[in-house]
């Protein structure tokens, strides 16, 4: 794999509430991740703001905020996402059926089949284990609510899923070659686990199958995250 092709898998995840701080890091980073990562965070402290600035840069947004509501409101709030010009945005797949499919109607409808962002459902969040599951009723394992999750994503007319790089290859299997599986919960050997539980390295994530990896606090809490993205594209291109 070349160096290219390393850079454009990597999702830098922007995960801060100040404006200056992240544009320093759309500039130092931005030949070295593929897209910078919008979320909850940053969107609610500095709002559309933010996405404008790395697009000044040339860069590709994926916009996190995993919307979660009644299908309309959803519906309608992704239509705003993807008039903001992003690449990728994202719900919560257990939203529901009819959330997800009445998003990709309304898509359809504004864009008439042209190019517009990617919808990724989010299956069972990377810092979950069964307990998780079970605190809040769900009984099923976590690698088969993954699966019955992405199914109904994919069946919804939705364009991926994000879901722990342990999953992948039950995902590739359910859902096919052309679904995309965006995967964080991906830890370089230098760096701490943090919160997350389901994790692999980027190269094992890369090996799996995972077409995009979304990589947060192993870059931006680094003393040099120029350095430790540059260890990342090395560690994925070794292998
Ligand atoms: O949708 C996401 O991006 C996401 C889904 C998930 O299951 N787990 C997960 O960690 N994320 C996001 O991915 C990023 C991971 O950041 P780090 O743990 O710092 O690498 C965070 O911004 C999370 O919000």
């Amino acid at each position: 794999m070349t160096r290219d092709q390393a850079r454009e898998k990597v999702i830098f995840a922007l995960d801060s509430n100040e404006f200056a701080h992240v544009q320093y890091w759309a500039e130092t980073l931005s030949d070295r991740v593929g897209m910078f990562k919008v979320g909850k965070q940053l969107f609610t402290a500095c709002g559309p703001a933010t996405v404008r600035m790395i697009q000044k840069f040339g860069g590709e947004v994926f916009l996190d905020l995993k919307f979660h509501d009644i299908p309309n409101t959803v519906a309608m709030a992704s239509l705003e996402a993807a008039r903001l010009g992003v690449k990728l945005f994202n719900l919560h797949a257990l939203g529901g059926y009819e959330m997800m499919a009445r998003t990709v109607e309304a898509l359809d409808k504004e864009f008439k089949g042209g190019e517009r962002a990617k919808v990724l459902a989010v299956t069972i969040l990377t810092s979950s284990t069964e307990e998780t599951l079970r605190q809040v009723g769900i009984e099923s394992p976590v690698e088969e609510m993954v699966v019955r999750l992405a199914t109904l994503a994919r069946k919804a007319g939705i364009d991926g899923v994000v879901a722990s790089p342990r999953e992948i290859p039950l995902i590739r299997e359910a859902c096919g070659p052309d679904f995309l599986i965006v995967t964080p919960g991906v830890r370089p050997a230098f760096a701490a686990l943090n919160d997350q539980k389901r994790v692999m390295t980027p190269a094992e994530a890369v090996r799996a199958g995972g077409d995009y990896l979304v990589i947060g606090r192993p870059i931006g809490d680094a003393p040099d995250p120029a350095g430790a993205a540059e260890m990342i594209l090395d560690e994925i291109m070794a292998d």
